[in-house]
């Protein structure tokens, strides 16, 4: 199919308990007898083999449709990551079933897809193949995507020269220009410097308006509520609760937080 084709009959995601484990092979945890939940991180249990094994996610039931905006909190190590890995298809299910229709574009770690010896112009062009798109459209955008970036002559320079932000910078432009169908979407941008930040979030959320559906993992509760309608928590790798982002953040980090966040998105409506 053409990047430009909609997916027939619209984009869905569907889980049906699907359970994701990775196996530690060289795990030095021998007195571990039946699976371990601390503060962080997904339970640390055996398989049926004996081999130590981290339960990232567990019995994920889930349909998501053509309009969704989800938004994912929950502690470090609750599965957020591993949660849009398998809706973009990237990891299968230990058990269970994840059935993905429509085109992903996975935006969790912006420096995925970019090579260090070769230039910034080189890269864009890379980094818009790997989100699916073709050579002709990312030629068609790559002077749009380079002022976006204010990089200068650095885009003519290896990506190695580049400073984290620098690089931060250059994906962003990137990923915000693409038309994906499902925008699986890791936080990880807080790297760029303030007066940047404010220019991406316009574009993201213009990216996020033009996708058939986003699915967040964020530890900002503002940008959530920027980008999201609804709100999912995740905990030791289990869905905990679905509901409206007031409802989440409240049941999540409790009353004070969520009325925080209810002001913050009645001021977003009012300044709208
Ligand atoms: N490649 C891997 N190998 C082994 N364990 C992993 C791997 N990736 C994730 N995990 C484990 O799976 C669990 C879920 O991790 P995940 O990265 O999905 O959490 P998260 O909610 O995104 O966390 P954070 O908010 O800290 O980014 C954790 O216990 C983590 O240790």
């Amino acid at each position: 199919m053409s990047p430009a084709t909609p997916t027939p009959g619209g984009v869905s995601i569907d889980c049906v308990d699907a359970c994701v484990d990775f196996p530690i092979f060289d795990a030095k945890s021998r007195s571990l007898k039946k699976a371990v939940l601390g503060s962080a991180g997904g339970a640390i249990g055996r398989n049926s083999s004996n081999v130590v094994v981290v339960e990232a996610l567990r019995d994920i039931t889930l349909s998501l449709r053509e309009g969704d905006r989800i938004g994912l909190v929950g502690h470090n190590g609750a599965g957020k990551s591993t949660l849009l890995r398998l809706l973009s298809g990237i990891y299968e299910p230990t058990r269970g079933a994840a059935r993905i229709r429509g085109r992903v574009a996975p935006v969790f770690d912006l420096g995925v897809g970019m090579d260090p010896e070769i230039t910034g112009y080189e890269n864009i062009i890379i980094r818009g193949l790997f989100l699916g798109q073709t050579r002709k459209q990312m030629k068609a955008k790559v002077e749009e995507i380079a002022d976006f970036t204010e990089l200068g002559d650095y885009l003519d320079m290896p990506l190695r020269t580049y400073s984290t932000g620098m690089r931060v910078r250059l994906a962003m432009g990137v990923v915000t220009s693409i038309d994906p169908e499902i925008l699986l979407l890791d936080e990880g941008i807080g790297a760029v410097d303030a007066e940047f930040m404010k220019k991406a979030r316009i574009k993201l959320a213009d990216l996020v308006s033009r996708s058939g559906m986003l699915v967040f993992a964020s530890h900002s509760n503002e940008f959530l509520a920027q980008l999201c309608d609804s709100a999912m928590w995740i905990d030791h790798g289990r869905i905990r609760q679905r509901g409206s982002i007031e409802e989440i953040v409240t049941a999540y980090e409790g009353p004070e937080a969520g009325r925080s966040i209810a002001a913050y998105m009645e001021r977003m409506t009012r300044e709208c």
